[in-house]
């Protein structure tokens, strides 16, 4: 198991990238099923900011993703994470999930429509705070290559690729600080392939991204963590 970290950083245009550390995380090791996965995982991120995480399947970049998302605690046995110099018991889990936000690589299956959805998430308790705060998801459908009524159908009748776009828009309208993104392209064509890392290039959260491919890191530009196999304990 090694972790090797790779400057390859674009100048960022991002508005108010200032080098203001958002996301930093500290000496994070992560052990399950009788494999160290990785150990001393350390990095920051400034506001803006790409890191991708580039692994072998099985490596941990999941797991290392819901971690930070507060999701997984699971075989997490040192280090800690820490948004604007708080750890997550100090900012508490709800209020972390707000901030932090997580795309699931899998397919989505809520029930009724994300308008629906979107209108549930603006209006649970902790995000009462941020709800004037909040951006309108159909302002990102073109820009994804979605059409303009995609919010508006259920669900389970969205494709793979739509339903990813859809809750990748969604979580950009509750205006995130970090975005984890589990391969948030994996089920689309190339050409909107391009249009999504575009948005997410201008975003201006801190976004982990995992992918397995380097021409899309070329394309985007941004900090490489790589993550080595796990080893036997
Ligand atoms: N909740 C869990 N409990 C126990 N073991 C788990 C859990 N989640 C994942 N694992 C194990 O941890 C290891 C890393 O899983 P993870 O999904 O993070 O890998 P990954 O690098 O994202 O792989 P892939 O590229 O195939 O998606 C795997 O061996 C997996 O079986």
């Amino acid at each position: 198991m090694e972790i090797s970290v790779l400057d390859k950083r674009e100048p960022c245009d991002c508005e108010n990238s200032a080098n203001e550390v958002v996301l930093s995380v500290q000496n994070l090791g992560c052990a399950i099923l009788g494999k160290q996965l990785f150990s001393k995982l350390t990095f920051a991120a400034s506001r803006g900011e790409v890191i991708f995480i580039k692994a072998p399947s099985g490596s941990g970049k999941t797991l290392l993703l819901k971690h930070l998302g507060a999701l997984q605690t699971t075989g997490f046995h040192s280090g800690e994470v820490l948004l604007g110099g708080q750890t997550i018991q100090e900012l508490g889990v709800a209020n972390w999930r707000t901030r932090v936000s997580y795309i699931w690589q899998q397919r989505i299956e809520f029930p009724g429509t994300p308008a629906e959805t979107f209108q549930e998430l603006v209006s649970l308790k902790f995000q009462k705070q941020r709800q004037q705060l909040h951006l309108r998801p159909e302002d990102f459908l073109s820009a994804v290559g979605l059409e303009p009524d995609a919010l508006e159908k259920e669900w389970r009748v969205l494709s793979g690729g739509q339903s990813q776009r859809v809750a990748l828009i969604l979580s950009l309208a509750l205006k995130p600080d970090v975005l984890l993104l589990d391969e948030p392209t994996s089920g689309l064509d190339p050409d909107t392939t391009v249009l999504v890392e575009t948005v997410l290039q201008n975003f201006p959260a801190v976004k982990i991204w995992v992918t397995h491919s380097p021409e899309q890191v070329d394309r985007v530009g941004g900090r490489e963590i790589h993550l080595t196999e796990p080893i036997e304990l």
